[in-house]
């Protein structure tokens, strides 16, 4: 039975070869129970449910590979069901994987016919996408990006099997071209392309069957999808006798003559989300109050770290002049968790000897960049980062000995003993101006409160994105 991803708790996220080792250790252990035979079942399930009532054919697209076999079993089960279907696979049937051969077999067996194209002109029920799965290889090309484009311009609802073809299942990366799904449903256990990148707008809505695997046998990976917050995402209930010391002095660097807005953005996000004080240091120093928040305290930037706060944090709107950079060299040397942010993390990456002075750091140490920034600090293009942005983000999680988190589309927590999280929460209406500076803010109120630094950037990640509106 399908299950909604977001009903899960922090569910585990599987690469491809994680996939392929199960599947492994699976035939291994139980040589007669073909888990193609319940991925098809679940299907005809869902596409049961999905087909439009107009009476027309499913199109179920199948592949040369595993993927293929789970559609045609459901082609099979479809038609048992009375459902009319067309079933186009060019795959050379002497050169399928000994389970999608069975399904081939069992297929014709019962009188279904397979084409070499699409019909031209035929309306469908329903689109199956049995193409690609979790083995795609390469860029897509010649007949079945074809084959993708034309379904991509069918009027009907489309469901992908275990992953949109054409959408890497490690990294969300479109390659060449990729089937938009209006429903995908995953085998076994969740994907991490599904989740990032490009995966959400191609993956349409997700279904999860686990095939009637139970979860404690499936093995511990790096990466979850974070869902919804845990309880150690939590912080204590505040005690009655408690008072202002207790929930952190936040200190926020930044704002040079022209972006002051993003270090009050910053420090306003940092008291709604509980900072016991806040402290800016805005190098603009002919602003002295926020009239909208008079809350938040101004310091001299170079006094600030004196002031001992319990956590700080750098970048929004800093600047890179001289000045910025002999800030950002001092807070380093902060002894509390320090947040990089900005043009904290383009000074970083304009210079070796700052960058060592942060991985050598004692203290926990946060970096916030968004792909650009990323790709400075990496050397690398933003659409490299792009690219696999999973990798990315532990790269830099390893190279600075800091928890990441890889802004965008699904952003990336990366945790330096090489746990991942891939977060749910948020969309594209987050994309402007002054929302990572929020993000900031948040950050730095949760660690002052005393989360522990992993956590603290996974919930704030979560809860910037759920508590934003969306437009
Ligand atoms: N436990 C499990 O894991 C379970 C897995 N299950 C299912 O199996 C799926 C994985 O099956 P899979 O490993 O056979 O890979 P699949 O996605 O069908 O593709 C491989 C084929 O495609 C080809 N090919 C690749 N890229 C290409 C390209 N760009 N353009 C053209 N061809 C390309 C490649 O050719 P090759 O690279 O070898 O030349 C090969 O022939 C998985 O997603 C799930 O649906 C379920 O049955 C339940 C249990
Ligand atoms: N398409 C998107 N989907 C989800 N979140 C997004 C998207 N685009 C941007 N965001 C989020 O918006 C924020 C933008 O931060 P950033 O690029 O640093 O902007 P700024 O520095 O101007 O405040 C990040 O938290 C990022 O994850
Ligand atoms: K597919």
């Amino acid at each position: 039975m399908p299950i909604a991803p977001r009903a899960l708790v922090s569910p585990p996220l599987f690469m491809a070869a994680d996939c392929r080792a199960i599947d492994r250790h699976w035939a291994a252990a139980h040589p007669t129970t073909s888990l193609m035979e319940r991925a098809g079942t679940a299907t005809a399930e869902l596409a049961g449910t999905l087909a439009s009532e107009s009476g027309e054919s499913v199109l179920i697209l199948a592949g040369p590979g595993n993927n293929g076999g789970d559609a045609l079993v459901a082609a099979r089960l479809l038609a048992t069901q009375g459902f009319r279907v067309v079933v186009v696979n060019r795959a050379d049937p002497a050169h399928l994987p000994p389970d999608a051969a069975r399904a081939w077999a069992a297929w014709r067996e019962s009188g279904g016919t397979i084409l070499a194209d699409i019909p031209p002109s035929q309306r469908y029920s329903l689109v199956i996408d049995g193409l690609f799965g979790v083995g795609l290889q390469r860029d897509i090309g010649g007949e079945e990006a074809r084959w993708i484009e034309a379904a991509n311009g069918l009027n009907c609802p489309k469901l992908a099997l275990d992953v949109p073809s054409g959408l890497d299942s490690d990294n969300g990366r479109v390659r060449g071209c990729a089937l938009r799904a209006d429903h995908t449903l995953t085998f076994l256990g969740l994907k991490p392309g599904l989740f990032t990148a490009d995966g959400p707008d191609y993956a349409g809505q997700l279904h999860l069957d686990t095939l009637g695997i139970d979860a404690a046998a499936l093995p511990v990976t790096p990466g979850i999808a974070l869902t919804q917050l845990e309880s150690r995402h939590h912080l204590p209930a505040r005690r009655q006798n408690s008072h202002k010391g207790l929930f952190g002095h936040v200190g926020i660097v930044g704002g040079a003559s022209g972006m002051v807005g993003a270090c009050l953005i910053a420090g306003r996000a940092a008291l709604q989300q509980g900072a016991g004080s806040v402290t800016l240091a805005v190098l603009d120093e002919r602003v002295v109050v926020d009239y909208l928040e008079p809350r938040l305290m101004f310091a001299v930037p170079e006094n600030l770290v004196d002031a001992q706060p319990s956590v700080l944090a750098i970048g929004p709107g800093l600047g890179q002049q001289p000045r910025a950079h002999a800030l950002l060299e001092t807070a380093l040397a902060a002894p509390c968790p320090l947040v990089l942010d900005a043009d904290a993390l383009n000074l970083l990456a304009g210079d070796v000897g700052l960058a060592k002075q942060a991985a050598r750091r004692t203290h926990p140490t946060l970096l916030t960049p968004h792909p650009g920034e990323a790709a400075r600090l990496l050397g690398a293009s933003s659409a490299g980062i792009q690219a696999n942005r999973i990798k990315a983000a532990q790269r830099l999680s390893t190279q600075y000995h800091a928890h990441v988190a890889l802004k965008g589309a699904g952003t990336i927590i990366a945790h330096p003993d090489g746990r991942y999280a891939i977060s749910t929460s948020g969309g594209p209406w987050l994309a402007q101006a002054g929302s990572g500076d929020r993000l900031t803010g948040m950050l730095a109120a949760l660690l002052g409160q005393g989360m522990d630094a992993g956590n603290a950037l996974e919930a704030a990640v979560w809860l910037h994105g759920e508590t934003a509106s969306e437009r």
